[in-house]
């Protein structure tokens, strides 16, 4: 059979979106693998898939998967390519969105200049909620890796993420750190590793070593962790631009227990259809 998708991507994090409220099919992780490849598949970063919801109070139901098959909580960038995608299918005309995912409901809001804003719930610290294998809840903790200890703010916005503040991240050494925290045995569910560096109170410059897509240009959920630390520790103060390797998000928080807003771009590239054993 031949499926058809969208490829889309939210600041470079790219996406193969498909609809199966209209088609039918099943992917495994061989299956995701293989698309997922950039020379021999479609290439991306996150598999998108549009579902009807199970609970009736919601518009949809919408399920990641990681480049390496492994399916996921939550995707910031995706959530913003998701709503584009059922606007523009005509899968729905409502402009505020609700929508369900492992990681929880979401509501998005397609605003009039086109930029998606997704409340994405309220930032999680606790270490079981992350999860992560730690005593007690603290805006930072030691992290022994490769004979170096690392101060990380663990976060959980749906899916975990640990970050790590950095003079530079132009310099930060996200080839060597990242896959070493994604896997660090503390995180008994792989993590993403962020490095952010402070501009401002306004502003900060980020980049994500994805767990299982590696690093990407942009991550949705890394930056609302990030900001949620960066605002917890004190360094940071609400609203906060977010400038990452392909482009920049409006990140908005008003404190602990609150939802934390994002606000960015969706872009549809390309439309195509696939072999699908
Ligand atoms: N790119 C995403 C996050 C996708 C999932 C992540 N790699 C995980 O495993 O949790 C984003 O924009 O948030």
């Amino acid at each position: 059979m031949l499926l058809h998708f969208t490829k889309m991507h939210g600041l470079g994090n790219d996406f193969m979106v498909v609809d199966l409220v209209t088609q039918r099919a099943r992917f495994d992780e061989a299956c995701i693998r293989q698309l997922a490849d950039r020379h021999f598949g479609i290439g991306f970063d996150q598999l998108l898939v549009v579902e009807p919801p199970r609970d009736p109070d919601m518009d949809f139901r919408y399920r990641i998967y990681n480049a390496d098959g492994s399916e996921v909580e939550n995707c910031g960038n995706g959530a913003r390519c998701f709503a584009r995608f059922v606007c523009d299918q005509r899968l729905t005309h409502k402009r505020e969105i609700r929508v369900e995912t492992q990681g929880g409901p979401l509501t998005l809001v397609i605003e009039d200049d086109g930029r998606v804003r997704v409340n994405m719930g309220a930032p999680r610290f606790a270490p079981d909620a992350v999860p992560f294998d730690a005593a007690e809840d603290r805006p930072l903790h030691d992290l022994e890796v490769d004979s170096e200890t690392l101060r990380v703010g663990v976060v959980s916005m749906g899916n975990p993420h640990a970050v790590l503040q950095v003079e530079n991240v132009d310099s930060a050494p996200v080839e060597r750190l990242g896959p070493a925290i994604e896997s660090h045995p503390r995180f008994p569910r792989r993590v993403n590793a962020g490095f952010m560096q402070v501009v401002s109170r306004h502003a900060i410059r980020l980049r994500v070593y994805e767990r299982g897509a590696g690093e990407t240009l942009a991550c949705g959920t890394g930056a609302c962790a990030a900001v949620a630390s960066g605002i917890r520790q004190g360094l940071l103060e609400s609203p906060v631009d977010v400038e990452l390797p392909g482009g920049s998000l409006t990140l908005e928080w008003a404190g602990d227990g609150e939802p934390l807003f994002m606000t960015g771009p969706a872009v549809r590239v390309f439309d195509g259809r696939v072999p699908l054993g």
